[in-house]
């Protein structure tokens, strides 16, 4: 009998990894999507490769080990992994979404998006949330940019570059000194004392909430407002700036349109202590009744 030859689907080959264009970069590396075609008929998986700098390999391998885990309607499939020159640099391969980020998708989808599927997607990032702190995981970087589009019914949270495991039961995370990271979804505990909690998750979906609600368009981004607010004195804006904002209980401002059940969500994931805060799963709960609601 000859032995059938046992082949681990999660193990992809360079040599039969196409590039056809890159889909996004960030300071960790980039994302590129390619053709997996080990037949060579032209008719292999469209997969989305992350590559990281040479000297983010370590983070690389934790969210490697992170993916592997996951496994949820609303959370990116991880396909694999491939490694090249003798393992020194490894590529993780995940299942693409034709679509892009919300971020690429909404803006151009304003007409044909009304408030019910706002809410629809709202929920199931929700719920992605909720499995990730079910796992012990906080994500740190939940942003509309790392919200992919399955189908108009379908969002994925896509990227895990930034997500810590929790395992040894501590409930927060020290961030270190983050090159540029995202200030304008992050909550009060993380810019003022550099922890990052569930709960500062829950902020981020706040942020993310905001995004949703004014469609994504950069006019009207966090970041845009956020500045306006600020209107830095001395033109370069600084965190204390915005702590000091937030500490005088300054928010982002309800959205045009969205009813004020919505915008009373945000406020509750924009609560400054973070034990004070909405959690995912009373979010799920709160977002199923306003769908019903809008149902009539
Ligand atoms: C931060 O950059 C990324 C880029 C891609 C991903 C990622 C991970 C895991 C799966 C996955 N599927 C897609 N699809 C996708 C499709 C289209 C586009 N865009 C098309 C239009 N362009 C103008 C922008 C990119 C971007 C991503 N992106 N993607 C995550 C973070």
């Amino acid at each position: 009998r000859v032995p059938i030859q046992e082949v681990d689907p999660t193990v992809f080959e360079t040599r039969f990894l196409r590039k056809i264009k890159d889909l996004g970069e960030g300071h960790f590396g980039k994302v590129e999507l390619c053709q997996y075609d080990p037949r060579g008929d032209g008719r292999g998986q469209l997969v989305a490769v992350k590559s990281l700098k040479p000297e983010s390999r370590g983070q690389l391998w934790r969210e490697i080990d992170t993916m592997r885990e996951l496994y949820h309607h609303n959370i990116v499939k991880y396909r694999g992994v491939c490694s090249e020159d003798g393992g020194r640099t490894t590529k993780l391969i995940m299942e693409y979404l034709p679509a892009g980020s919300l971020k690429d998708y909404l803006p151009w989808r304003k007409h044909q998006t009304d408030l019910r599927r706002l809410l629809h997607y709202a929920l199931q990032i929700c719920q992605g949330m909720d499995y990730l702190g079910s796992q012990r995981f906080i994500h740190r970087d939940l942003a509309a940019r790392n919200v992919l589009v399955e189908n108009e019914s379908t969002v994925k949270i896509g990227d895990f570059g930034l997500t810590k495991s929790m395992k040894e039961d501590k409930s927060y995370y020290t961030v270190r000194e983050e090159t540029d990271s995202p200030v304008f979804w992050y909550a009060p505990e993380c810019l003022v004392d550099c922890k990052f909690y569930s709960a500062s998750d829950v902020w981020s979906f706040g942020v993310t909430l905001y995004e949703l609600l004014t469609y994504c368009e950069t006019s009207s981004s966090p970041t845009t407002v956020f500045l306006e607010m600020l209107r830095p004195i001395q033109g370069q804006m600084n965190i204390t700036q915005l702590v000091e904002v937030l500490m005088a209980g300054r928010r982002l401002p309800c959205p045009p349109h969205c009813p004020d059940a919505v915008y009373s969500l945000m406020r509750r994931c924009w609560e400054s202590s973070p034990e004070n805060r909405i959690q995912f799963k009373d979010l799920i709960t709160e977002l199923e009744l306003l769908q019903d609601e809008r149902h009539g």
